[in-house]
């Protein structure tokens, strides 16, 4: 009775790159659940359809009564068959109709209004009471890519672990100091810097990905011996953007260099080693499952080799790379399957099988703060969710809060 729907509102929200999102509200008897879609755009091409033609004003003109008509009365506590109903009236096998984005911000807004009606928070409400793991923040430190604009490298996060920090928060200023380091070392070899950031608050360097990966290193290395805590540098390379699939290279613009497939897995795992790489994401094509398994089978015990674009969130597509061995670890990005709980089943067939789930943002973000609930939830090793700008801290500030909530909180213990 507490978690019955009573009514439903959809309204256009801008993201952090000022375009337009969709925010949904949902009522019950006795709570209250908001929650806002997010947007990529370096996308893999087998994510659910984000918005159908007439985006957020079509979905506020024509579905958003569809969508109430069938939610009101129904127990947001049933979230599984809430979800099975939006993919009714959604009709295709990839929400083409009416949006994973419209799905995912319902899918969301009724759980935590579900939380809401018997007075507990999102994560305790999703993961029990006995959860009490802080997964480690992957911050984004510089921008390149389809991220940021030409000039920047190929490369299109340079990201860091606070490895050593024994609480969040911690952890979340040892982020923003390497930040701020950066911003200096990214001076001394960029003298046109004008301290210009991309869509994750990461510095834009004009400088080869070469450079990038030595200042990058440099920064853990300084920061970590000021703080006195281990801080390891990662990457989301994100290849299919630069992955040319006429010359079959991957395109290094740059740095003037192209590497065909044998070439990439050597230099990645060059990479790897050099820096002491604790995490890389889509270091391939998202086609590419066997440069995927290569690289797994020669650095997995050491690093965590992550897929994006290649698994989409997708349980069928993970369900391959769990047979190839192409990964040990996947991005949870809840917008990619249009759902909680199909993101929830992609989730437990990770964690059945030691890949590690990564809870994300998207480059497009909004001040939501939910995946800091789910990444809570699901026990993530990981979230990955920026470092500094508004719609990034408001996450890793939820983390924060949380972690104060939980009566005996210890951060994740990571396995590389
Ligand atoms: C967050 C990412 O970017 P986007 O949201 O643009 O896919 C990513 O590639 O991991
Ligand atoms: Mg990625």
């Amino acid at each position: 009775m507490d978690s019955v729907i009573e009514d439903v509102r959809v309204r256009k929200i801008l993201d952090s790159r000022g375009n337009a999102t969709v925010e949904v509200d949902i009522l019950t008897w006795n709570g209250f659940g908001r929650a806002a879609a997010p947007s990529g755009a370096s996308t893999g091409s087998r994510e659910v359809v984000a918005f159908p033609d007439g985006g957020v004003d079509k979905i506020i003109s024509e579905v958003e009564d569809l969508i109430s008509s069938e939610l009101i009365g129904m127990d947001a506590e049933d979230i599984a068959d809430i979800d099975l109903v939006l993919k009714e009236i959604d009709g295709t096998d990839n929400y083409a109709s009416i949006g994973g984005n419209t799905t995912v911000a319902v899918s969301m807004a009724v759980s935590k209004a579900a939380a809401a009606s018997y007075n507990l928070p999102l994560y305790k409400y999703l993961g029990g009471n006995l959860v009490n793991e802080i997964p480690y923040p992957l911050g984004n430190m510089m921008n390149g890519g389809a991220h940021a604009g030409v000039n920047a490298p190929d490369i299109q996060e340079f990201l860091i672990v606070p490895v050593g920090a024994n609480n969040i928060t911690e952890a979340v200023f040892a982020n923003s100091s390497v930040h701020k380091k950066l911003k200096e070392l990214i001076q001394t070899k960029d003298s046109l810097f004008t301290g210009g950031k991309g869509d994750e608050g990461g510095w834009i360097p004009n400088v080869s990905n070469d450079v990038a990966l030595e200042i990058q290193a440099q920064a853990c290395e300084e920061v970590g011996d000021e703080i006195g805590i281990k801080i390891s540098p990662a990457l989301d390379m994100a290849a299919s953007e630069f992955w040319d699939a006429n010359q079959e290279k991957y395109i290094y613009s740059q740095d003037n260099v192209s590497r065909d497939t044998g070439d990439q897995i050597e230099f990645v795992k060059d990479i790897i080693e050099t820096y002491n790489m604790i995490y890389v994401e889509d270091p391939f094509d998202e086609a590419d499952f066997d440069g995927f398994k290569e690289l797994n089978s020669l650095v997995g015990d050491k690093c965590f080799v992550c897929g994006d674009d290649i698994f989409v969130t997708n349980k069928e597509i993970l369900a391959k790379g769990i047979e190839m061995n192409a990964a040990n670890a996947i991005i949870i990005k809840p917008n990619q399957i249009g759902s909680l709980s199909e993101t929830y089943a992609t989730v437990k067939l990770a964690k059945e099988n030691d890949v590690a789930p990564v809870v994300s943002h998207r480059s497009g973000e909004t001040t939501d703060e939910t995946i800091a609930h789910l990444a809570v939830a699901f026990g993530a090793p990981l979230i990955k969710t920026g470092a500094l700008g508004g719609e990034r801290i408001a996450k890793l500030n939820e983390l924060i809060r949380i972690e104060e909530e939980l009566s005996n909180p210890i951060m994740v213990k990571l396995d590389k």
